[in-house]
């Protein structure tokens, strides 16, 4: 999915906290947005997800050469799962319930998905009762079953242990191969940004300061706060 953002500013309470003039993300792109703490990353992938809206401009998302200021084809991982209240399988069969796809093939493609992802044991498990990064892997299982073409990560494997965090990156990677979809990454990790984002936007202050691909802003900032940002990230 192609993504067109024009003229975009959010205001709270008479504070503008997001100001971005134009910004294009090619369709199959996996970016990654970086950036220090209130620098309007939530609040940016919020507004792409349609889950907030701008106090100005617009998102064009354009699938399938269809133009469209709506698009349904999304989903988004939070930092904190939300999850159903009922069985794990119930919660990443939800998508495809929704979409009216017959009992066999959820069946068949939750079996698939939750194999490939580890958590195959905790299919009868209440999602209540799953730890931190258990909801974590379930909610991320739940937004890649229904095939979106835009997927949406908020800080998602943060609080999350090493292993599970490279195996969710895996799953992550695996998507992004096989399905050209189109993936945006908000992360406080550099390194996670490097081994998974082909491009990198710096967002400072409301503003995206700096992109262009992994390599240039990580390893070639231009701009002065991108560099103090970048050097304070790897000490
Ligand atoms: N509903 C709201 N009302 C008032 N201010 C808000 C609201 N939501 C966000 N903000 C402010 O907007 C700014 C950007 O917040 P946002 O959560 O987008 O930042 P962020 O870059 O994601 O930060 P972090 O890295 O800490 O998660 C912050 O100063 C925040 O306090």
């Amino acid at each position: 999915m192609d993504i067109q953002i024009k003229n975009l500013t959010k205001t709270y309470n008479n504070r503008k906290i997001l100001a971005i003039d134009g910004f294009h993300i090619p369709s199959k792109s996996f970016l990654g947005i970086i950036g220090p703490n209130g620098a309007g990353k939530s609040t940016l992938v919020k507004i792409i997800a349609g889950l907030d809206t701008p106090s100005t401009g617009c998102i064009l998302y354009n699938h399938e050469g269809l133009n469209q200021r709506i698009n349904r084809n999304m989903t988004m991982v939070f930092q904190k799962p939300y999850l159903l209240r009922t069985t794990v399988y119930n919660n990443i069969a939800y998508p495809l319930k929704l979409r009216n796809i017959n009992k066999e093939e959820i069946h068949t493609r939750v079996q698939k998905i939750i194999g490939e992802m580890g958590i195959a044991g905790l299919q009868h498990q209440k999602a209540w009762t799953l730890s931190g990064g258990e909801g974590q892997k379930v909610a991320l299982a739940r937004a890649l079953i229904f095939n979106p073409s835009l997927l949406i990560l908020d800080e998602a494997t943060a609080n999350i242990d090493p292993s599970s965090i490279y195996a969710m990156e895996d799953a992550i990677k695996c998507y992004y191969e096989n399905n050209h979809a189109t993936i945006i990454m908000v992360t406080h990790n550099i390194k996670q940004a490097k081994r998974l984002c082909n491009t990198v936007a710096f967002m400072n202050g409301g503003v995206i300061e700096e992109s262009g691909t992994s390599d240039e802003v990580i390893y070639n900032p231009t701009k002065e706060a991108t560099k103090t940002f970048i050097k304070e990230a790897f000490l």
